[in-house]
């Protein structure tokens, strides 16, 4: 599609000087034949006048197709380019969609695919006015090539002022992403399905309101210091240009005038001239488009540059199955980037095969951060983790995500389908309707289907036509589920039953504990109804793990873990 498009416009670019120099003759014929003296036949004048009718008619539909495939071209390059980002997006690291400057990247490299589709076509129509205007340049030439330089020189600084303004306004966009982002989450916080119960309860739209006008109005006037200025000059250079024009003009019709040229010569000058200005014109506006586009596309690019920092080994061991010796942590420490706090630290423990290991501790001791080294979303900045004693880093990434099922806190609500919900934990499945619905049972979500209207079909959230929204803990049913799907060694359960009533959470962990018999389970949870059902539990603080042991050991030790656990016991009592 783009070699015919290329191929349609190259034809396309030889037509203006064609039509014109037909046009010519014609002219010079019509005189002739207006002398009075003449009596040449009339036959040549109106064969001329049919090819230039065939050549407009050749030109408007060569327009058309190449419309037609700029369209289609376009519309391609918009998806291949959404696709591409979002395929690049998914290679990279967790740690780097925490970051705000990845963010400002992928932000601005995803307006690309909006903005820029247009680019394309843009570019090309440009090397097809260079190529018209070099046919009507080289018919001038012809005639005086100085009328050639006049017309440069009188255009390139608009040429100039326009690159110059491009740069200005681009440094400017840029540096004002992360205030757009706020902008972008503004108008979200303001108007959207998820926001507007706490917004109307706090009355915060007036608040929300006024941030975004004092952030729009600073865009306003600082995009409009530069539009003016641009303005300004571009009316300037405008003014030169058109100077250049009439310069040439004049000199034309003096040499018509003076007899050194014919009328038909005459109107095909004056119509290249005018052709080529109008191109100039046209290529100016458009190169303004153009680069502004190519600098812009440097953003495009620079997302693309980022790599992931985790990545499989060259050659990875296979995942051990069944695990044999456990995951190892050898004093290992972990600081989020761009902070200076380790969130742990000296993490020394052993995960054997089967056991259950409960984690406990206060917000911000690091239980989540802990489970996330355990998958590997991060990779440890001190220590290491062994997983049978070999380094986590040295086996296959997609097999160890295999093996590990994990439940966060923050878990998703898809707004999808009752069963894509539940598939979600091993997407491979999601047509293996038995597999979802034993799920579903094991995280008694199954019960919460026989009453929905759709069952297992039924869309899920408020977003969607006919979605039904759940309650916190239903939800959380059918996260649970996910962990089911796959037949994975490690279990992880970061908290997904806060929601639960009483009841529920009981049975929830009873089927678990029966489920993973011989699995690895990782449980974090603020409930000691939950936590003593472990093997063996973990007491971090600070990052830090403060005590180890079953529930029995640590309440008859007397320290943190009995502290927390009897202040929770009091309030019961
Ligand atoms: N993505 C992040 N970027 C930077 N710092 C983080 C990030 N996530 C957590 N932290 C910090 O790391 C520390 C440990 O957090 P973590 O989420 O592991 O705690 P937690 O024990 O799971 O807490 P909670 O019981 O509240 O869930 C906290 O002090 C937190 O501020």
């Amino acid at each position: 599609m783009m070699l015919a498009n290329i191929l349609l416009r190259f034809i396309k670019s030889a037509l203006p000087l064609l039509i014109l120099y037909v046009g010519k003759l014609i002219i010079d014929q019509v005189m002739l034949l207006n002398n009075a003296h003449n009596t040449l036949p009339h036959t040549r004048v109106w064969e001329l006048l049919g090819l230039e009718f065939g050549l407009v008619i050749l030109s408007d539909m060569l327009s058309r197709g190449i419309t037609l495939m700029d369209s289609l071209l376009g519309d391609l390059f918009a998806n291949h380019t959404s696709v591409k980002i979002m395929n690049h997006a998914a290679t990279l690291d967790l740690d780097q969609f925490e970051d705000a400057v990845f963010y400002d990247k992928l932000e601005r490299a995803r307006q690309q695919t909006v903005g820029r589709t247009v680019l394309l076509s843009q570019v090309l129509s440009q090397l097809q006015d260079l190529i018209t205007m070099g046919f009507l340049a080289a018919g001038l030439m012809a005639f005086n090539p100085w009328l050639i330089l006049l017309l440069l020189v009188t255009i390139l600084p608009a040429f100039l002022g326009e690159s110059y303004f491009n740069d200005q306004t681009y440094a400017l966009s840029r540096s004002q992403t992360p205030e757009r982002r706020e902008l972008d989450y503004l108008r979200y916080l303001g108007a959207s399905d998820e926001t507007a119960k706490e917004i109307k309860m706090f009355d915060l739209s007036a608040f929300i309101i006024a941030r975004f006008k004092t952030l729009s109005d600073m865009f306003y006037r600082d995009n409009r210091r530069i539009v003016i200025k641009r303005a300004g000059w571009g009316t300037f250079f405008a003014l030169l240009g058109s100077a250049g024009y009439y310069g040439a003009y004049v000199f034309i019709i003096a040499r018509t005038i003076a007899g050194n040229i014919t009328i038909g010569e005459l109107t095909f000058l004056a119509g290249s001239f005018r052709q080529l200005r109008t191109l100039l014109e046209a290529i100016l506006t458009r190169f303004t488009a153009v680069s502004q586009g190519a600098v812009y596309l440097r953003d495009f690019f620079e997302f693309f540059e980022i790599k992931p920092r985790i990545h499989p080994p060259a050659k990875p061991l296979p995942f051990p199955n069944p695990v044999m010796q456990g995951f190892v942590f050898e004093d290992v420490g972990f600081k989020y980037i761009h902070s200076d706090r380790w969130a742990n630290r000296h993490l020394n423990f052993t995960l054997f095969p089967g056991e259950k290991l409960a984690l406990v501790g206060e917000n911000g001791a690091g239980k989540t951060t802990l489970v996330k080294l355990l998958s590997r979303l991060y990779d440890p900045t001190e220590g290491r983790i062994l997983l049978d004693g070999h380094d986590l880093k040295e086996y296959d990434l997609t097999e160890l995500r295999l093996n590990t099922g994990i439940i966060f806190q923050d878990y998703l609500r898809y707004q999808m389908t009752f069963s894509q919900n539940i598939a979600a934990g091993n997407i491979a499945e999601k047509d293996n309707i038995e597999l979802i619905q034993a799920a579903a049972k094991q995280s008694l979500a199954d019960e919460l289907a026989q009453r929905l209207p759709g069952g297992y079909g039924q869309m899920l959230g408020k977003r969607f036509f006919d979605g039904a929204e759940l309650s916190g803990g239903e939800w959380q049913k059918v996260a649970i589920a996910r962990a089911y799907m796959r037949d994975a060694q490690l279990l992880i359960l970061d908290e997904p039953t806060s929601a639960l009533d009483a009841r529920a959470e009981y049975e929830v962990f009873q089927r678990f504990a029966e489920l993973t018999k011989g699995r690895m389970a990782v449980l974090i949870s603020h409930r000691f109804s939950t936590v003593r059902m472990a093997d063996r539990i973990l007491v971090l603080q600070n990052g830090e793990i403060a005590e180890t042991g079953s529930h029995e050991v640590l309440l008859a030790k007397g320290g943190r873990y009995a502290e927390l656990f009897n202040l929770q016991a009091a309030g019961y009592k």
